[in-house]
């Protein structure tokens, strides 16, 4: 790795943490110019030195990078994404449960189009979006996409109003709807129901169950796909992140291959 890309990160939670230590543990020629928060007047701790801390999307007129990285939450796509592709810079968005209001998605993309920056949607917590992404253009029958996590990692949810989480013996389908309804309704568990859709057949024809599973250890993501093609089953059995069991590790790895291919010559 040669060249080297300062990049922002909107958001320092769970992944946005991880992130930036998997990138420093692996040397990457990576400069994280600028964190953003809620609460900024909070030290924050391991913030690259640096970094400036941030909290509103205006003060990013005084920083110089060419991507910006959200990941902060479903309310903070709109108003940072603004300002982020009006400055031309690219923008990779994790919280995609944002795009269940289409107008935001149609927003964004016409903001892209227009300064020449990219809006990108990495494969989060999955794998496997090329082939989806690529067997939909020669079209699709069905997508479904089930998501099993360990019963804790639906906690302060509405799966609570449709199960006892606490006292379930045996794994539980407590929600099966369209991927738009579910990422709408679980917006920390079900963004990557908006990646399927988005690579695949729509937020509206995909179908999505979600599954409390009392036993489970990993955050799993199975996805069954038929077209023209042929089929595909894509599983990953996930570890969740230790600072927050509703997102998994392979989001913030995604997020580090993203950034990396931006300066590597090779892109695997
Ligand atoms: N695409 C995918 O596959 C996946 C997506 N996700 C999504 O990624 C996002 C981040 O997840 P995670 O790191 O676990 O979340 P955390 O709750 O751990 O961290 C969120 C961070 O974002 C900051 N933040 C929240 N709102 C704003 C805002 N409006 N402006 C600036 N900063 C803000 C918070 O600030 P403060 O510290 O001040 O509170 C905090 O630092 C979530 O939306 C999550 O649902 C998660 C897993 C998979
Ligand atoms: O991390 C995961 O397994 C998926 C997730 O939380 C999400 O899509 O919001």
């Amino acid at each position: 790795m040669s060249v080297s890309e300062d990049i922002c990160l909107i958001g320092w939670g769970a992944i946005g943490a991880r992130v930036a230590a998997l990138l420093a543990e692996r040397r990457s020629p990576v400069r994280i110019v600028a964190v953003a928060v809620r609460d900024a007047s909070r030290s924050r701790r391991d913030l690259p030195k640096e970094a400036a801390l941030i909290s509103h999307p205006a003060e990013l007129a005084g920083v110089k990078a060419k991507l910006a990285v959200e990941v902060a939450g479903r309310d903070s796509v709109l108003p940072w994404g603004r300002v982020v592709l009006e400055a031309g810079m690219d923008f990779a968005i994790s919280s995609t449960s944002a795009f269940v209001d289409d107008r935001v998605l149609a927003e964004l993309t016409k903001l892209a189009q227009a300064r020449d920056a990219k809006l990108l949607v990495p494969p989060g917590a999955l794998g496997g979006i090329d082939a989806l992404a690529a067997a939909a253009r020669l079209g699709l029958a069905s997508v479904e996409h089930r998501i099993i996590k360990p019963a804790r990692a639906w906690a302060g949810t509405i799966a609570e109003n449709r199960c006892d989480l606490e006292a379930l013996t045996e794994p539980t389908v407590f929600y099966a709807d369209t991927a738009r309804a579910a990422a709408d309704a679980f917006p920390q568990n079900a963004n990557v129901a908006v990646i399927t859709s988005l690579a695949g057949i729509g937020l509206d024809r995909t179908r999505v169950s979600l599954v409390a599973d009392p036993t489970a250890l990993f955050n799993t993501h199975e996805i069954h796909a038929e077209g023209d093609f042929g089929r595909m089953e894509i599983r990953l059995e996930n570890r969740p992140l230790a600072t927050n069991p509703k997102s998994s590790e392979m989001t913030a790895l995604n997020l580090v291959r993203l950034i990396e291919n931006r300066v590597l010559p090779l892109l695997i």
